[in-house]
């Protein structure tokens, strides 16, 4: 996925350190070296199923940028990444009822990153679908990443955590290649507006420093 050119591969190379302790967090690694703490485990299933509820919301917001401002070849590829996320809100059911985690009554814990406020400021229409795509890129790349870590080889996963196939299937890294090439076309005709790539490596960023909060929030003692 690194070392093609663009400028996202760029930004992974440039930010490599955070890019690192978003996607070889101890929480991650402690599930690929079957270490994990199931109560860890559990807070980190309620918070993200509150993750994926906002980050549909978001993403509708990519979608409708994607049509008012780019070519109909992406909005196919957002509306797949809209069905997935329902199927990823049935996969969160089922996994909340395996390990008794109660989804109806999970509300945020105060050590989760603000993440309504992180989306919702970009889902604003000032905002460009260049720095939107961006951000949903890099959201989807860092579960990516962090969870095929957990599937490659010597890894003590506990096969009951289907968690990682979900995120570290060959499939899923196509998908999100496919929107790394979004990305990189979209900030790569923008190269004199140099305040829209700002923006997104702003984005990019941000959205590094809320996985690692996230990650940590999961990870901190109950
Ligand atoms: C916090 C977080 N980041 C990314 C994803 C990927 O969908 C997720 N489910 N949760």
């Amino acid at each position: 996925m690194e070392g093609d050119g663009g400028t996202a591969a760029a930004w992974m190379a440039t930010h490599r350190g955070m890019y690192e302790r978003a996607t070889r967090h101890p929480f991650t690694v402690s599930i690929r070296d079957g270490s994990v703490d199931l109560a860890a485990f559990k807070r980190w299933l309620g918070q993200d199923y509150m993750f994926v509820r906002e980050f549909v919301a978001f993403l509708a917001s990519v979608l409708l940028k994607c049509c008012k401002e780019s070519d109909s070849s992406d909005m196919e590829t957002i509306l797949g990444g809209l069905a997935s996320l329902s199927d990823e809100l049935s996969w969160f059911k089922k996994e909340a009822a395996k390990w008794s985690v109660d989804l109806a009554g999970i509300s945020p814990l105060s050590s989760t990153p603000s993440v309504p406020k992180f989306l919702q400021s970009l889902d604003d229409p000032e905002i460009s679908y260049s720095v939107a795509i961006t951000t949903f890129w890099i959201i989807e790349t860092v579960y990516q990443d962090s969870f095929a870590f957990c599937i490659e080889e010597g890894n003590k996963t506990p096969a009951e955590l289907g968690t990682c196939q979900r995120w570290g299937s060959p499939e899923f890294k196509q998908y999100c290649q496919s929107l790394q090439r979004i990305a990189d076309r979209c900030l790569a005709n923008a190269p004199h507006d140099v305040v829209v790539v700002k923006r997104a490596e702003e984005a990019f960023l941000g959205v590094l420093e809320l996985e690692i909060g996230f990650w940590d929030m999961s990870s901190s003692q109950s």
